[in-house]
């Protein structure tokens, strides 16, 4: 184990970016030594690293505009898991074939499986953290166990029939209601309670999911992924990329040409600390000074929203601004307040104040004279997508019009 993660507990190395698995990182002994642990040839290895990565969007790049000649470039960006790929897919299946392939729907399957044993698993390590005893479930947790432990192969796990009964007596136990309540005080995948509701549909021998549950699977982006789509007889160019702080690094390469930034952010980040925003936020020490306080995801997405919407590449592109799982901060604002995250907001903790509260730092940190348009959506809903991206294509096609051609 390399010193940066058992130490630091980080989920990425400081120095390559990297997880535990691909770091290269050589730890060596001594205080604090890992953070200085590169030699000159692993320095050298690295910048070849990122020539390679950096050559290999321009190919990306390249072939797009080889493929799809000219068109309106939209950029999905913002924080990790704030609904950027779910936005993307959502435009799949509006606007392109959607996920037909016997193949798509097979790797879905198995994504979907994936997310389900996940679910399981942080939910246990929730009431760890929680302090909330498991032993009067402790029988379904053996019997679950039994059943997960001979599927060590990642690609192999399946929600079997046998798994059903005794995951919905585990998910609907009182213990894990309280643990399930409380889930902003850890990390849970968004979807746990829809494929937890859904078990007995997608143990079936023959699944095949729909478009409901691909919507609601979830895969961190490690790539760039891109679509090209006809709107009212304008060919649009989408770019979906990863919000980790490692895909981060990707994303000047994209600014180029864009001529819309589709900018996500998960509003329930209000709630939410997590690691990376810790280490994210630390690189910052005036301006967030307590960091273990502030850490919240949504500074981060601030920050973020902040930096991007001051590149000269982006001077002249029309921002839209994704406020986006409605459906979860409606569930929880009456539970966490906004002001631990933004001290000076004093107002009632309901829907319409905090959601301006929010929308307003946000569009006050848009630099001056951009253009930006914030929509409040909930991305696993496709009618919302559909009719919020519209509104979107009009304000862009107005802001635009000499770009596009349309005035
Ligand atoms: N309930 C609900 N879930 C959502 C919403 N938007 C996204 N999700 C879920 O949130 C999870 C993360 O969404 P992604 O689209 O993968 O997030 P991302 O921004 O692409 O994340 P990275 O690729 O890591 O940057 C998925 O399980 C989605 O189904 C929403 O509006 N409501
Ligand atoms: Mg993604």
């Amino acid at each position: 184990m390399f010193g940066c993660f058992s130490r630091f507990s980080v989920e990425y190395c400081y120095q390559c970016m990297h997880g535990p698995d691909g770091c290269m990182v050589p730890s060596r002994h001594g205080e604090g030594s890992e953070l200085y642990a590169h030699s000159e040839e692993l320095e050298s290895k690295l910048r070849g690293l990122a020539k390679k990565e950096s050559m290999e969007i321009e190919k990306v790049l390249a072939q797009d505009k080889k493929n799809y000649g000219s068109h309106i470039k939209i950029l999905i960006l913002g924080g990790p898991s704030s609904g950027k790929s779910t936005i993307f897919k959502q435009m799949q299946i509006i606007h392109v074939n959607g996920f037909k392939s016997e193949q798509e729907l097979v790797q879905y399957r198995g994504l979907i499986d994936a997310n389900i044993r996940d679910s399981y698993f942080q939910l246990i390590a929730g009431a760890r953290l929680l302090d909330i005893p498991l032993e009067p479930i402790d029988h379904l947790l053996y019997e679950i166990n039994d059943i997960y432990s001979p599927m060590c192969d990642e690609f192999a796990i399946r929600t079997v029939p046998d798994l059903v009964e005794p995951l919905i007596a585990f998910w609907k136990s009182e213990q894990i209601q309280e643990v399930y309540k409380r889930r902003y005080e850890f990390e849970l995948m968004d979807s746990t309670k829809y494929y937890l509701e859904n078990l007995e549909r997608i143990s079936n021998e023959n699944y095949l999911p729909n478009e409901e549950d691909i919507v609601h699977s979830r895969k961190a982006t490690v790539s760039i992924n891109s679509i090209v789509f006809e709107y009212t007889g304008v060919s649009l160019l989408m770019i979906d990329v990863g919000g980790q702080r490692s895909e981060r690094k990707k994303w000047l390469h994209l600014f180029d040409d864009a001529k819309v930034v589709l900018f996500v952010i998960d509003l329930t980040g209000y709630a939410k600390k997590s690691e990376e925003s810790r280490t994210e936020l630390s690189r910052f020490p005036l301006l967030f000074r307590d960091i273990g306080k502030d850490a919240f995801d949504m500074k981060v997405a601030l920050k973020i929203f902040n930096d991007i919407s001051a590149s000269p590449a982006l001077a002249s592109a029309v921002f839209l601004l994704f406020f986006n799982k409605v459906d979860l901060f409606k569930e929880l604002l009456p539970q966490v307040r906004l002001q631990p995250c933004f001290s000076k907001f004093e107002e009632e903790n309901d829907y319409d104040s905090t959601s301006k509260f929010i929308c307003e730092k946000f569009t006050r940190a848009a630099k001056s004279k951009k253009s930006v348009f914030p929509h409040f959506t909930t991305a696993t809903n496709t009618e919302n997508i559909k009719l919020v991206f519209r509104a979107c294509m009009e304000s862009v096609f107005k802001a635009n019009s000499k770009a596009t051609g349309l005035s």
